[in-house]
């Protein structure tokens, strides 16, 4: 048994869960008209409601002695001293240093990161701003009217949400696009939308050995050549972000053309870095550092807050209940705003790589569940589709519901009606509706008798079911950097009491090296014989097609 399941707190947590057999949510709002005032937080224009919870102040109160334990201050304060936390790397974690706003140091071993972290921003500034204003040109003489980003996983996701999100924001005149699969219909897709004298191709990649982006972008090197007929197109239409400088220019890319980032920024940490090109080019400098401002605000809250008024340590609290102690397996983000569709997607990452870890600090496999399984859809569309199972399924799914209180689209009462269901929803999943109140309803509209006993059951919701409520004043750079930031301390402290290394991901390497084994073997003469015979099977059923 490990360190973590057999102390006395974690013990504790497993009594105190036992009790909420005979809890239920909408009986403890009866009892406190305080509780929302009590399970609420505020951060700048950020209201997090964590009242809909099956929780009491006692369950906070436990939760809490487990984060002190676990030293989740202690551990946020090596971090943004630059420590090397992520100890299979050798490396520290400094995303916190992209967006420093203070001006004061941030060293790893005794080096101030901060001249190189400004030297780049400021290049980002000179290099948006003649893109944007049209000084830099094309090959043929032509500005820039469409950004191709060529990434994947942290160096795709994180442009690609943020400029989706802050859309309202971008430049007339100038489209993103992203490329990411290695399905050639990804690129292929893209390169029929845009003209090659106007497409600026940004190629992104923290290693810059990646097999997606490096084919995704030789193809898109071919394509531009044949079409203006001239290998010297390239320095007017390719720049990379990279730590891999050697590799940029192997590539054939100038190094003058390339905007660098660290190793101790992580993957999926990394939008704060270059890697944010694509946004700052999108929505301007200014706008960018607005997103870098608003997660060091919220960087700063983090660090110095209590854990009671503590927002990420809140909601990271709160996963630890349901998934510890209650056995939930999964956890919905749900933005009540289309812009912010990626949202879920972009977490999945950055929660799923981060935790989805099964061994400890101590390298013993743990004996508790980690990162639960994140996924989501915005609202109103999630509710035609999977909410069914949310309200009367066997599953328990604690969701975070996520809004704008004001659209950037305000046309008629539609933001009225969305938010409505925000609403209505959360008090649903907490209220349910109990047998009696179906009967009552039921009745009321005209069902009775043996209908009405044969309908009730269906009709009945539990209720119970979790909910988090974080309502925005607007999305806008300040706020989503700060959102961002929020859900990112939330996974840190989530790694931090389930003792992984949340900045690591060795698991996506076994894959990558089976698929380096495979390929040359599709195109090699005679069957394939030294796989598991489903392997070979399955390969050999593919060769035989393409034949
Ligand atoms: O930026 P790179 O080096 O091309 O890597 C892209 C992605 O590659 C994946 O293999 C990693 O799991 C991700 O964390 C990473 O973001």
């Amino acid at each position: 048994m490990s360190r973590l399941t057999t102390s006395t707190v974690w013990n504790a947590l497993i009594d105190h869960q036992g009790e909420f057999e005979q809890i239920a949510m909408r009986d403890l709002f009866g009892q406190d008209p305080q509780r929302f005032n009590k399970f609420s937080l505020r951060f700048e224009d950020m209201l997090l409601d964590y009242s809909k919870n099956c929780i009491t102040g006692e369950t906070m109160m436990l939760l809490r002695q487990l984060a002190e334990e676990a030293d989740v201050t202690g551990w946020a304060d090596r971090m943004f001293r630059g420590e090397k936390i992520n100890f299979t790397e050798e490396r520290a974690v400094l995303h916190v240093a992209l967006r420093n706003r203070s001006g004061k140091p941030i060293r790893i071993g005794g080096e101030d990161v901060m001249p190189g972290v400004e030297a780049v921003l400021e290049r980002m500034r000179r290099f948006t701003e003649s893109v944007r204003n049209g000084q830099w040109r094309g090959y043929t003489g032509k500005p820039i009217t469409d950004i191709v980003n060529i990434g994947i996983g942290g160096s795709d996701l994180g442009p690609l949400m943020v400029c989706e999100a802050l859309k309202p924001y971008g430049k007339e005149g100038l489209s993103t696009h992203f490329v990411s699969n290695i399905d050639a219909t990804h690129i292929a897709e893209v390169l029929k939308r845009v003209d090659p004298e106007t497409t600026l191709f940004i190629i992104a990649s923290k290693t810059f050995t990646t097999q997606e982006t490096l084919t995704n972008a030789q193809t898109a090197r071919r394509w531009l050549i044949g079409k203006l007929g001239d290998k010297a197109a390239v320095g007017k239409h390719f720049v990379a972000v990279s730590t891999n400088a050697e590799k940029v220019s192997e590539f054939g890319i100038n190094t003058a053309n390339m905007f660098e980032f660290w190793d101790w920024v992580g993957g999926r940490y990394s939008l704060w870095s270059a890697i944010g090109l694509p946004i700052a080019l999108f929505i301007g400098m200014d706008r960018f550092e607005q997103l870098l401002e608003g997660a060091h605000a919220m960087d700063l809250h983090f660090h110095s807050t209590p854990l009671e008024k503590n927002l990420p340590v809140t909601l990271a609290l709160l996963g630890i209940w349901y998934n510890n102690f209650f056995g939930a397996e999964t956890h919905a983000i749900l933005p009540y705003d289309q812009y912010m569709s990626r949202f879920p997607a972009y977490f999945q990452q950055g929660d799923m790589e981060s935790n989805g870890k099964r061994i400890d600090r101590d390298g013993q496999a743990v004996d508790y569940s980690t990162g639960p399984v994140i996924w989501g859809e915005p609202g109103t569309n999630g509710q035609h589709a999977f909410y069914q199972l949310i309200h009367q399924g066997t599953k328990l799914i604690p969701c975070d519901f996520i809004a704008p209180a004001l659209s950037h689209n305000p046309i008629t009462d539609h933001h009225h009606k969305l938010m409505a269901n925000f609403f209505a929803q959360t008090e649903a999943l907490m209220k349910g509706k109990t047998e009696a109140e179906a009967r009552e309803e039921l009745e009321a509209e005209g069902v009775s008798g043996e209908a009405l006993e044969k309908l009730l059951p269906h009709k009945v919701f539990p209720g119970n079911r979790p909910t988090n409520s974080i309502l925005l004043k607007q999305i806008t750079p300040r706020s989503l950097g700060s959102l961002i930031a929020l859900y990112e301390h939330k996974i840190f402290v989530q790694g931090i009491i389930w003792r992984v290394n949340s900045f690591d991901q060795w698991g996506v390497e076994l894959g990558k090296q089976l698929a380096k084994a495979i390929l040359p073997e599709l195109t090699a003469e005679g069957p394939v014989e030294n796989h598991d015979p489903s392997t070979n099977g399955l390969i050999n059923a593919y060769k035989e097609i393409c034949e």
